[in-house]
């Protein structure tokens, strides 16, 4: 794996109508973020947060557009300023760690990566398949919708952000943790063949067979794995600081050995690591744990 990491911090909440998420970055900076990588060897650079050129506004932070969509422009601005800033890492020769914020930076993180990739691959390890449009959407929140923006689904400023057209393609996508997916969510993940395990599957199979069928299905015809990784996929009694949580998920320890295939694979090239609220937290465990799961994934170990 690149040890040459760049931090960006992705300070946004306007995928979503909670405030506070937009402290995940520093909650994980305090959290010991930084020196727990560099005690792993990496070279760790800290460029800062993101907030794009605007600010939170009074009032700003619960617009719908026509469409449906919470924060429309503010999530669009955002996430073109911070593709911009990942593109520069990967350009650099950099492993971007994207930290949020809520998952809708993904739709940033994504575009600015997919343009140095032929054939992108996506971990999404979620509660959620993050694959609605404002058709599907229950809710209007944008930070349900970027994986499926990054599939070329729905408004079409947001599809056609950074670069032209979709940046994934389903078939190069691997969803891990699902257990609360939308009606046209499962539609689509049917329609479009991509491979998918649930809560379910993981009891059923166990979590170090599911990442290695992920690795699999992706190896081969990926020439870089992107991971997303919301800690909503954890089981909130590990997570609980964050907007969405849902009951039965993965523990700690299944994370922590799921990051250690993925290390062990070498083949991981960027992450976002999302969904961190500090405000939802208690005493900042939910930022310590996923401070944890990053130094897996970049070879800690327990002996
Ligand atoms: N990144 C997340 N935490 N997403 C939660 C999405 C929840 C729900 N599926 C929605 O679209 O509103
Ligand atoms: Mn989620
Ligand atoms: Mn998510």
């Amino acid at each position: 794996m690149n040890h040459n990491v760049h931090i960006i911090g992705a300070a946004t909440a306007f995928g979503q109508p909670r405030l506070g998420v937009d402290f995940g970055p520093d909650a994980l900076r305090y959290a010991g973020l930084i020196q727990t990588l560099k005690k792993l060897g990496l070279s760790v650079t800290d460029k800062g947060n993101i907030r794009g050129n605007f600010k939170v506004e009074a009032g700003r932070h619960s617009i719908k557009n026509d469409d449906n969509l919470l924060n429309y422009d503010a999530v669009k601005d955002f996430n073109t300023v911070l593709a911009g800033s990942v593109d520069a890492s990967v350009s650099n020769g950099h492993f971007p760690l994207v930290l949020g914020g809520d998952h809708s930076l993904s739709i940033g993180s994504l575009a600015g990566i997919s343009r140095h990739y032929d054939n992108l691959g996506v971990i999404w390890y979620d509660a959620h398949g993050d694959l609605n449009d404002s058709r599907t959407s229950p809710s209007g929140n944008i930070h349900g919708m970027p994986l499926g923006i990054s599939c070329g689904l729905g408004d079409a400023a947001l599809v056609n952000l950074y670069d032209e057209g979709p940046k994934v393609k389903p078939e190069n996508i691997v969803l891990v943790g699902m257990r609360d997916l939308d009606e046209g969510e499962k539609e689509y993940i049917r329609d479009n063949g991509i491979l998918t395990f649930t809560m379910t599957d993981i009891r059923s199979k166990g979590i170090d067979t599911v990442m290695k069928e992920a690795l699999d299905h992706l190896a081969g015809k990926c020439d870089g794995i992107h991971l997303s990784l919301d800690v909503d996929g954890l089981d909130p009694m590990e997570t609980p600081g964050t907007g969405t949580p849902v009951e039965g998920g993965l523990s700690l320890s299944e994370t922590q050995l799921a990051m250690s295939i993925l290390n062990h694979s070498n083949q991981i090239t960027s992450m976002d690591l999302v969904e961190v609220n500090p405000l939802l937290d208690d005493r900042n465990k939910t930022a310590e744990k996923a401070v944890e799961i990053a130094a897996f994934l970049f070879g800690k170990k327990q002996l």
